[in-house]
């Protein structure tokens, strides 16, 4: 059967040799015309297919047959988070086909760490042909086994308690900005979504290259940068021809990195003449000017590799960054009682200066604040998984061994909701990570920044930038979630949102309740 497999495939590949091939050798000549030869072949491409398919499956849960060619691409095209979940609620491993891509799916936690941990020897991040084109070829964020793991330590620096500490106050000041912006708006009930990830772009352009850029060509970025995210669809057309999403997603990054390689070049004359650190760009800069100094062998960052870097932070924080602001929102409007503890530890650690900047001194102090931040994270993780794929046949466990070249994917989301580990798993209960909590207890289950050689490197600074904005805006804000039957329904796009975007009203702290 597999020879015959292989036979069929190579013809195949020419649909002339093909029908040459019935013609030719498996009937008398004369005896079928073009049209049936074409038919049978046909016919038997989709019976391989079928073979290809259940001889990779073998017993795993999954669709029986495949969609001939499409496989489930139809599906994958609006995926619902209940879909998701009767797949993951299917098996341990599960299975499914996307054209002539065969793709596992691991549901339970161990498995997936297992696909994270077993990088690079097994398996290495999947990434769609569009992502290399968009983010360049040459990023590191491309690299594998120790040339990947070489270059991110070299990233360490940019991640210390020092360089968060310079991070801090930056970010206070954008959040309150926006903040009055949306005060503004005097209490319209309007959906919020968009305006939190404007937020969190000003926040990471201005954390991670200071203001070095001017504010126009920040809001110019922010717009292009909507053309990445656009381009991020799992399929998109394989050649980047004008004006498809991905042409266009190229032309955004080549503007996006200009502006980056701009702000780098003013940050090395400011670092070089002794300034202060302001912003991610400065901290690194100065960090290898320092390196220098000492007499250490380092590695010079070139400009445009540096602002390659931060092109991949902003990929890589963007829409999981504004999906879990989103929804620390919401449940903070939906639990009242959750906000006012958060109020009462604002008021403790901040004293009279209640709206003070921020500074990491006051995010340390947060222990309420974070462990809200952890349950939002763990109640709705904004990666429900990550895409990887086998480098070899590799036996998972003792009953399947994935083949190679097949998609394989953790997923986070049933870890994170573990009954076993997390009693209610679907209530939202910071308490359970306080000290009679015992959510620290199952760091095993905790997910959602990965595990392994690639897990995040910017966990730390985005729970200090989701802690930051909600303490930041529970001091100077009081806010209304309207909800509605979509509100509490789990939308995805990349990461997840309510699918009525989060309808809110937001007023000056004290104001609701004056009123009322
Ligand atoms: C709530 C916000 C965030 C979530 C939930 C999140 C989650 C993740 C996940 C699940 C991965 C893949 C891990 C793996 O494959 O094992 C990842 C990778 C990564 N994240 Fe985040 N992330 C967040 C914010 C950020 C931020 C703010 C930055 C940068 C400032 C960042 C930078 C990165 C980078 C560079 C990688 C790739 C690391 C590598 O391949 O070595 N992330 N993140």
């Amino acid at each position: 059967m597999a020879a015959l497999a292989s036979q069929l495939t190579a013809y195949l590949s020419s649909g002339e040799r093909v029908v040459s091939f019935f013609k030719g050798s498996l009937v008398p000549k004369q005896t079928i015309s073009a049209g049936a030869a074409v038919c049978i072949s046909a016919a038997l491409f989709l019976a391989y297919e079928q073979y290809w398919y259940t001889s990779k499956k073998q017993h795993l849960p999954g669709p029986r047959w495949k969609v001939p060619v499409i496989g489930t691409f139809l599906e994958s095209l609006n995926p619902t988070f209940e879909g998701y979940l009767s797949k993951w609620n299917s098996g341990a491993l599960s299975c499914v086909s996307v054209f002539h891509r065969f793709i596992v799916i691991a549901s339970t936690c161990e498995l997936s760490r297992k696909i994270l941990l077993n990088a690079p020897q097994n398996t290495e991040p999947s990434v769609v042909d569009s992502m290399r084109k968009i983010l360049t070829p040459e990023n590191w964020i491309f690299l594998h086994g120790k040339a990947h793991q070489d270059y991110r330590r070299g990233l360490n620096v940019l991640f210390t308690r020092r360089a968060l500490g310079i991070y801090a106050p930056v970010g206070g000041d954008v959040y309150s900005r926006h903040f009055q912006e949306w005060l503004a708006l005097d209490g319209k009930a309007e959906p919020y979504q968009l305006r939190f990830r404007e937020l969190n772009m000003e926040a990471s352009l201005r954390v991670f290259l200071g203001y070095y850029i001017p504010k126009e060509t920040a809001q110019k970025i922010s717009t292009a940068y909507l053309r990445v995210t656009a381009a991020l669809e799992l399929v998109n057309f394989p050649i980047a021809l004008p004006f498809t999403k991905v042409w266009y997603a190229m032309r955004a990054r080549e503007f996006i990195v200009n502006c980056f390689i701009d702000a780098v070049k003013q940050s090395r004359v400011r670092m070089a003449e002794g300034g202060t650190p302001n912003c991610m760009l400065d901290a690194w800069i100065e960090s290898m000017i320092e390196e220098r100094a000492s007499g250490k062998k380092i590695r010079e960052f070139a400009d445009k590799e540096i602002a390659l870097v931060i092109l991949t932070f902003l990929f890589a924080s963007q829409d999981a960054t504004t999906s879990a602001v989103t929804w620390a929102f919401q449940l903070l409007a939906d639990h009242p009682q959750v906000l006012e503890r958060i109020r009462k530890e604002q008021e403790e650690i901040r004293g009279d200066n209640l709206t003070c900047n921020l500074s990491y001194e006051l995010i340390e102090k947060m222990q309420y604040t974070r462990q809200v931040v952890m349950e939002v994270l763990r109640l709705r993780p904004p990666v429900l998984m990550i895409p990887y794929q086998t480098t070899r046949n590799w036996a998972i466990n003792d009953d399947y061994v994935v083949p190679k070249g097949a998609m394989v994917i953790p997923t986070f989301y049933p870890a994170l909701h573990d009954p076993e580990v997390y009693l209610n798993p679907d209530s939202f209960d910071p308490d359970r990570w306080g000290p009679e909590g015992d959510a620290h207890n199952h760091p095993k289950n905790f997910l959602v920044f990965g595990v392994g050689p690639h897990y995040c490197l910017g966990k730390e600074y985005a729970i200090m930038h989701i802690m930051g904005i909600i303490a930041q805006a529970s001091v100077m804000m009081d806010w209304e979630h309207i909800r509605t039957p979509k509100s509490d329904k789990i939308t995805i796009f990349a990461t997840i949102y309510p699918q009525d975007g989060a309808i809110m009203k937001f007023r000056p702290r004290g104001s609701i309740q004056a009123s009322t």
